[in-house]
Formats: structure tokens, sequence, C-alpha cells
């Protein structure tokens, strides 16, 4: 049965979405394309290539929703390799397992225990190995609306490739991503959104694709690329995407009813059911061979599609409860036995390796590398809890003893050993690399292994150091080059994120702040409800500001306190947006675009920046045309540090919150409670004193309070006979400035708050 050179129409598409001929794939070399090999060229950020993934006995249990206080195991034994320079599609029927297993072998499991062993070339994935050398394309598109796909791109690429590369290779390396996409054509369309129309489905997936293929990774994967899309546009995606196998590119993707032509551009096929694999070997005619010979499939009729064949028989088969009696099949199989010894094979060049690494681990220059990658090469998943790992925890675990664990090896042998001592030396060429190496094997002999799959952030560091050694002495990962040095460097060091803070802040400024602040659907809601309110407020109050008779006063106090309740209330409008944004901000994270605080600060300044200006107006059209006293600089300054503090509550709450509902309600309950105990509405001494302590938690009443002293204190008029209004509401005692002191110290605390949601609390449990 056909692979994608086989297809006519395949191979069409792929000329017509890629510009180049369709390539041939028999065998697993393959030339790679000219956009290919200059896309490479461009920019291959690591130079970890041809990474074969292996997997055996991997199982995932969770605990079950359905029934609780039970386990629910959702793989079971899973066992198989994908190759290199090869497209494999897991199928199954709906509920079957792909997801999860995808998200297994990407480490985006955030709960749950894992068991069995899996390796990526010669050792067992961390978080942070993954985040560089795997892409993962989701089956929502997750982009800025607001940039064009080069923007997109670049903006990615600047996030996500090393600092040190220059900007010009990185442009390099994205024209050459969007020739070998083809999406040439809407280089420069705005992506758009549901409402305003942008780029095409199938230019955002492929859009999307790029995003995973910035640091050209290893290995891709992708969750239902095609749903969604008609079947023409689906061959079109596939093809692209078939086309990167050819740089040796491993690529998995779940998928559910593929057409005929773009079936036929898988060159393998896992199947599942109920968690179990039923069948793994290729696509055409030995998988429906196989289903009728092992499984009792009907006969594939004459012009069938063989996915739908399939689909239809695997769906009615799971159903009826068959999927126990079809993995018994599978097992006894000479197809799974062949898939066994080919495994058990793996293995056994890897222990050789292993061995071979320890062997000259000692004494050598890079010894402290080629320990950690002896180490490294015999590591398997232990059975444990794929949430938070600790640092501690992780000291405390005794390392797993080489000897008895499995581990198997990429398919390249000499270079591996001699990039072995490529990779050490290159690494010790940078000083810090040279000892983050010899760190990664005194963290080594610690740590426990296998993908971290933790629910927060830097679940190990040592782990990181770990693969980090490994991957070097593997793979020989460092390029030459004015910036190879000092990636030789980053590739022996923990860190999961490949810019520093203040780039990655300075990018999205740049890019999406920038962008914001040139677009009138961001700017406008901003600007003209300030104005608006502004203009109100002035018509309403016009010149009463310095009338301090009896009769002004009540009126000049609930001016003071619509002056800070409108910056805190406004902040609801900010939850919608907020809420919109999640899918994007979780997405980057997982790719390690950012970290949570930076990613806070970047929203503050692109909130704070445009309405520290438009407030200056604002503010200045209500003090001076209703002619308030005391200090403008405090007014502006002390309405402008309210609204800071409103929208960091909003943020806060956002994160806080499962949902645009439970956020929604949230927010306007928490501001409503404040502008109650704010001491306007009812004076501080009179609020029942089993809420008044909470009023020392109001942010409102500083705010409230520092505007009405600076209205009220030292005004010739005000201070006759003492101060009547300041002691009504008794802040005769109480400086203006130290309020603005505590309405700064909220933000702190706020801030904080906001960053621990965004950190550590997790709405997407996978
Ligand atoms: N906590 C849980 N308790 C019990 N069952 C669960 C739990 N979490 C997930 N499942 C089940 O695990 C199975 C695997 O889900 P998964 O999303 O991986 O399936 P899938 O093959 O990708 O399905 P689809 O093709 O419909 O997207 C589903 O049947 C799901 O109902």
């Amino acid at each position: 049965m056909g692979t994608g050179a086989e297809s006519p129409s395949g191979q069409r598409a792929a000329e017509l979405a890629v510009g180049v001929k369709a390539e041939e794939h028999h065998g697993e070399q393959r030339e790679p394309s000219r956009t290919a090999s200059s896309f490479h060229r461009a920019g291959s950020a690591a130079g970890v290539r041809r990474l074969r993934i292996c997997f055996k006995d991997l199982s995932y249990t969770v605990d079950s929703n359905s029934n609780k206080g039970e386990k629910a195991q959702l793989l079971k034994e899973v066992s198989g390799y994908f190759e290199p320079a090869q497209m494999t599609a897991v199928m199954g029927p709906s509920g079957s397992g792909k997801t999860t297993f995808l998200d297994l072998l990407s480490g985006r499991k955030t709960q749950g225990a894992i068991s069995g062993t899996l390796l990526f070339g010669s050792y067992a994935p961390t978080r942070a190995f993954l985040r560089r050398y795997t892409g993962y394309v989701e089956q929502f598109d997750t982009l800025v609306d607001s940039l064009t796909v080069y923007e997109m791109l670049m903006y990615t690429a600047e996030l996500k490739r090393p600092l040190e590369e220059p900007l010009q290779r990185k442009r390099e390396a994205v024209e050459a991503l969007i020739a070998r996409l083809a999406l040439e054509k809407c280089r420069d369309v705005r992506i758009g959104s549901p409402l305003k129309r942008g780029i095409s489905g199938g230019q955002a997936k492929r859009t999307n694709v790029g995003i995973a293929l910035i640091t050209t990774p290893a290995v891709l994967f992708l969750d239902e690329p095609t749903s969604g899309l008609d079947s023409f546009t689906s061959l079109e995606v596939m093809t692209v995407v078939r086309s990167l196998a050819s740089d040796g590119t491993t690529i998995c993707a779940t998928i559910h009813s593929p057409s005929s032509a773009c079936f036929a551009l898988f060159d393998r096929v896992m199947v599942l059911a109920s968690g179990r694999t039923v069948y793994i070997g290729q696509p055409g005619v030995a998988a429906s061979d196989y289903l009728q010979h092992h499984c009792g499939c009907r006969p594939l009729a004459h012009g069938e599609n063989l996915a739908e064949w399939m689909m239809d028989f695997l769906t009615q088969a799971d159903r009826e409860g068959r999927s126990s009696a079809m993995h018994d099949a599978f097992v006894k199989s000479s197809l799974a036995q062949d898939t066994s010894r080919t495994l058990d094979r793996y293995l056994a060049e890897a222990r050789d390796r292993a061995a071979f690494a320890r062997s000259h681990s000692r004494g050598s220059a890079g010894g402290g590398l080629f320990a950690a990658a002896a180490e490294g090469l015999g590591r398997s998943i232990t059975p444990r809890k794929a949430s938070a790992p600790s640092a501690s925890a992780s000291a405390r675990s005794p390392p797993p003893p080489a000897a008895d664990a499995v581990a198997y090896a990429a398919p390249v042998p000499e270079t591996a050993t001699n990039g072995a001592s490529n990779g050490a030396n290159g690494a010790s060429n940078g000083a810090n690399g040279a000892s983050n190496g010899a760190n990664g094997v005194a963290a080594d002999g610690a740590n426990g292994a296998g993908p971290s799959g933790d629910g927060a952030e830097g679940g190990g560091n040592a782990e990181g150091l770990m693969a980090d050694a490994a991957e070097a002495c593997c793979f020989g990962a460092v390029p030459a080059g004015s910036w190879g040095a000092s990636l030789a460097a980053r590739l022996s060091g923990s860190e999961q994120y490949v810019t520093p803070w203040w780039w990655s802040l300075g990018v999205l400024l740049k890019y999406r702040t920038l962008r914001n602040y040139q677009c009138m659907d961001y700017l406008g809601p901003r600007l003209f409800d300030k104005i608006i309110f502004a203009l109100v407020i002035m018509s309403l109050y016009f010149g009463i500001g310095d009338n301090f008779k009896s009769e002004n006063v009540p009126s000049m106090a609930a001016l003071m306190y619509l002056c800070v309740a409108q910056p805190a209330w406004g902040a609801v409008a900010y939850v919608p947006a907020i809420m919109m944004e999640r899918g994007l901000y979780v997405r980057e994270r997982h790719d390690g675009l950012y970290r949570p605080l930076t990613y806070l600060i970047f929203k503050m300044l692109d909130e704070l920046l445009i309405n520290f200006a438009v407030g200056l107006g604002s503010t200045a059209i209500i003090f001076y045309g209703v002619q308030l006293q005391g200090s403008f600089a405090y007014f502006w300054l002390n309405c402008m540090c309210t609204l800071s503090n409103g929208v960091l509550i909003a943020y806060a709450m956002a994160a806080l919150s499962p949902n645009l509902d439970v956020a929604n309600a949230l927010v306007p309950t928490v501001l409503a409670i404040m502008l109650f105990l704010s001491g306007f509405l009812i004076r501080i001494e009179s609020i029942p004193v089993y809420w008044r302590w909470l009023t020392y938690a109001d942010l409102l009443r500083y705010s409230w309070q520092g505007l009405m002293i600076n209205q009220f204190r030292q005004h010739p008029e005000a201070e006759l006979a003492g101060n009547p209004i300041l002691e009504y509401y008794n802040l005769e005692s109480l400086d203006k400035w130290e309020m603005l002191g505590i309405i700064i110290a909220f933000f702190g605390a706020w801030s904080l708050l906001a960053w621990y949601a965004l950190a550590f609390v997790r709405h997407q449990k996978r």
C-alpha cells in the first residue's frame, strides 16, 4: 500500500504546497529538499537530529473521575518505537488514549503515575530536553491574532532560539520556514480572530506547525492536525508535515479519519484500543491483511477508504468489548514479536554504548560529562507520580542502578561515540559548561528519572543537568561559530528557558505591546472610557472643587469616591480578554518561551503604560475642570496606582478562576466588597466590628482617604475651626503620602498573588 510518493494526489499536493517535488521515502535516508536544507543551515539551534523514540511497557494511571477513590489505567503496557525520518499515525476509536499517549511522550502530563521505559535517542527525556528538542502542535490554534504570519514566527524565533544567534540568522530561518510551509502568500497577512478574519484555517494550522519547528526540533508531535479542515486542506497540511521527515525529523500525529491520500502519507501506523496496542506496523495492505486475518475484520471493498474501514471496524469492536482480545491477538502475532525483537536489539546497542561511555569517562578531560552520559544511557522511567517533584525530594531518591535499567540507543553507533567525545570537549570549552557538566554527574547520583511531566516549573535542576550532559555527549551538539561556545555552556546547563527574562520581556513588548498600541481595537476601550468618564464628572461637578460649604462637602466626598471606584471597577472589563488569552499563555509557557513573572510584568507594562498616559489627560480634565484642591501630581498618582491595583486584581482573579464564568462572578464580588468597606458609603467606625478587620485589607479605603486628605487638608476654608470634614471621617491624623505608600504595597501583594496564580495554578489538567 501506498506512501506519499506512490500517491499521485499526495505528490501533487506536495508540489503545490511546498514548491518542491515530493520526496521518495521507501528507505529511511532521504535527500533533504532545498528549502529544508536552507532552513537547517539557517539555524539548527542545537544540532540534535534523528532521534528514535522507544517506549516499552508504558503505562499511565490517574485517579478515576468516574469512580471516586479508584484508579483508572488509561494506557496499558504500550511498547514500540518511532523511527527518525518517518511519520507515524496514532489511531484508534474515540477515547482509546491517543492524546494521552502523545501527552505522555511529549512530557505534557501534569498528573497521574507513569511507569515503563521511555527514551529519546539514548536517554530518558527531561522537561528541559523536551522543550528544546521536540515540537508540539496543539489541536487548537494558539496564535497572537494581531500579528502577521511572519511576525508570529519571528516573535517565536526571538523567544525560542538562542540569544547569541544573530538576528539576521533568525530572519533567514523564518524565511526558510515560510517557504517550507508554503506560507509566502499570507506572509504579511494578520492572523486574525473568529470575529476579524485573517488567514485561513489551513494557513493557521501551518503557522502552528511553523511555531513548533522554529527550533528545528528532532521530534514533532501533532495532535489531530487535520481536525476542522476540509480534505484538500488536510492533505495540503499533512503533505507539508510529511516533507519534514526528509530531514530526519521523527513525526508522530494522532489522526481520526484521514482521506486515502492523507493516510497514504504515513510510513507507519500505531492503533490503540482502550489504552492497549492492537496494531503497530505499515498502514497499507499490511494493516488490512492483519485486521482481516487476526481480528476477524470483513474484507476491504474495492475503492473503500482504508482508514475509514479500519476505524469503523475498530470502533465497533471496541464497543463490543473486543479490545482486550485484539490486544492479545496482536501480542501473539509475528508482527509484535518482530517489533519486540527490534526493541531488544536497540537495547543491546544502548547497553554497549553505555558501557563504552562509562569506561571512557574516568580521568578524561570531559570526564564529568562522560559519566553523566553513561548514567543517562542507563536510565528508565521509574514508577512515580508525575506531579511536581521537588529538587530536595529528587535528591533523596536513590539512583537507579544503571546495569539493571533498560535503555535504547539512537541508530548512529559510530557517530554517537565520536559525538560523545566531541560533545564533552565542546562543552568543556566553555568554563561554565564544564563545571555544570560535573555538577550533572553529582546530581545524577541522587536523581529519579523519567519525563518530568511535573505540575510545577523547574521540577528538579539536577534532572535537567543530567539530560543536557548526556545530550552533549551523545550528539556532539555544539555547532561551530561564534555563538557555539556559549551554546555548549548552555547545553550543560539546566535552564528550561532559552532566553533570559529581560530578553523575553523586550520581545513581548516589541511584538505584542507595540502592535497593540497601533491597533484601535485595543486602544479604543482603554482611551475612550476614561476620557468620557472624565468629561461626565467635569460637567457634573464643574468648578465646585473650591467650595467648602457644608452642603457641598458630601458631593466632594462622593467625587473622590467615584475617582477611586472607576479605575478599580474598570478592572472587570479586562477579565474576558485575560481569559481568552489563557490558551496562548499555556501553550507558550509549555514551549518554554518565557517565565510566568516575565509574562506578568509584560502584561502590566502593556496595560499600564497606556493607562498612565491616558490617565494624565483624564485626571487633568477632572482636577482642573472641577477645580479640585491639593496637589494634582498626588491626585494623578493616587488614581493611577489605584488603577494599577485594579488591573492586577483582574489578572490575579482571572488566573485563579477555572473559567470565564467564575472570573466574571469573582472580580465584581471582590470589588463590590471593597467599595462597601472603603469608608465612604459607611464610615469605618460604623461598620460592624465583624467586618471592620477587613477594611484594613481594603485597597480602596486608602485610595479614597488619600484623595480626601489631598482635597481637604491645609485649605484655609476647610481648616476653619479645626477640620470638621477630616474629623468626621477620622482622617485628621493620617498622612496622604503614607496612604500612597500603602497603595503601592498593595500593588506588591497583588503582584505576588497574580504571579503565584499564573505560575502554580493549573486549570488545564492533562
Ligand atoms: N481521570 C479519568 N478517569 C477515568 N477516565 C479518564 C480520566 N481521564 C481520561 N479518561 C479517559 O481516558 C480515555 C483516553 O482519553 P484520550 O483523550 O487520550 O482519548 P483519545 O483517543 O485522544 O480520544 P479522542 O479521539 O476522542 O480525542 C478516555 O476514554 C477518557 O474518558
